[in-house]
């Protein structure tokens, strides 16, 4: 059972305010990057898997910090029990998004460039754009998103929903992903306050002296948990 916590306790925050946050805590605070993706996708494997029952999922993952988590995801849903395929349209020269590839790859889950026949699938998650993203969404993730939105399946989004504008939300025309559920990395970015949709928190890494520089009011995880829940 996840935890409840009230929205109205927490902080939703901007493009630049989270930009910031992931700056300072790779500069100041010693951290590096796969260390907080991996929390990260950690946090919304377990998401999926106590909101979903398992199945067959296609893990999208974009080309930046957002598409690691997904394939973080990728993994840890499939040692939790679930099939997993990730879709992974442009490829990074990335080192780490190379290593994130070879560790899917050796868990036997298929990572290709196109969608896959989307009938024998239960669930997408979304990765392919987090709070970096600048609309409109170019090719060929537009294509992309038109046949997720074609398959009637349910979406679960990390951190935003792919193709929303990070303060804006949902262009008023243009193709975006329409979530059945979210999980917020850190903080909700400002595009969600109004969203009533199934909504988690997670990304359990945010030292309290960089909460207390940025006013920034974070969910209460309890005993040792890695998400929560929002609630009115
Ligand atoms: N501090 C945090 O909260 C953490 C955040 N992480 C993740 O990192 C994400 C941010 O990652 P990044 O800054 O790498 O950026 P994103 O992954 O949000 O997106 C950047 C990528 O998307 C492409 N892109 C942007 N706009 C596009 C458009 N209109 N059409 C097509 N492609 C477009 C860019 O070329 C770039 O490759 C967060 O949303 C979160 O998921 C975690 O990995 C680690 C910790
Ligand atoms: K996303």
């Amino acid at each position: 059972m996840v935890s409840r916590v009230s929205k109205k306790t927490i902080s939703y925050i901007s493009q630049s305010v989270a930009t910031k946050i992931d700056d300072q805590l790779f500069s100041q605070f010693g951290f590096k990057v796969e260390q907080l993706m991996e929390l990260a996708g950690l946090a919304a494997a377990q998401a999926v898997a106590a909101h979903y029952p398992k199945g067959n999922v296609a893990v999208l993952c974009g080309p930046g910090n957002n598409g690691g988590d997904g394939f973080v995801c990728a993994r840890h849903l499939q040692q939790f029990g679930f099939s997993t395929h990730v879709v992974y349209p442009k490829t990074s020269r990335n080192k780490l998004m190379e290593c994130l590839v070879e560790q899917c790859q050796k868990l036997d889950i298929p990572v290709t460039n196109n969608l896959p026949d989307l009938k024998n699938f239960t669930l997408i998650v979304d990765a392919l754009f987090g709070f970096s993203f600048k609309p409109p969404v170019r090719e060929p993730f537009d294509a992309i998103i038109g046949s997720i939105l074609q398959s009637g399946l349910p979406v679960f989004s990390i951190d935003i929903p792919s193709g929303w504008d990070v303060k804006d939300g949902p262009p008023a025309d243009g193709v975006c992903i329409r979530p059945d559920a979210v999980i917020s990395l850190t903080l909700p970015k400002e595009c969600m306050r109004d969203w009533n949709g199934t909504h988690f928190v997670g990304g359990r890494f945010v030292p309290a002296s960089l909460a207390r520089d940025f006013q920034l009011s974070l969910p209460s995880y309890p005993s040792f948990d890695q998400i929560v829940q929002l609630a009115d």
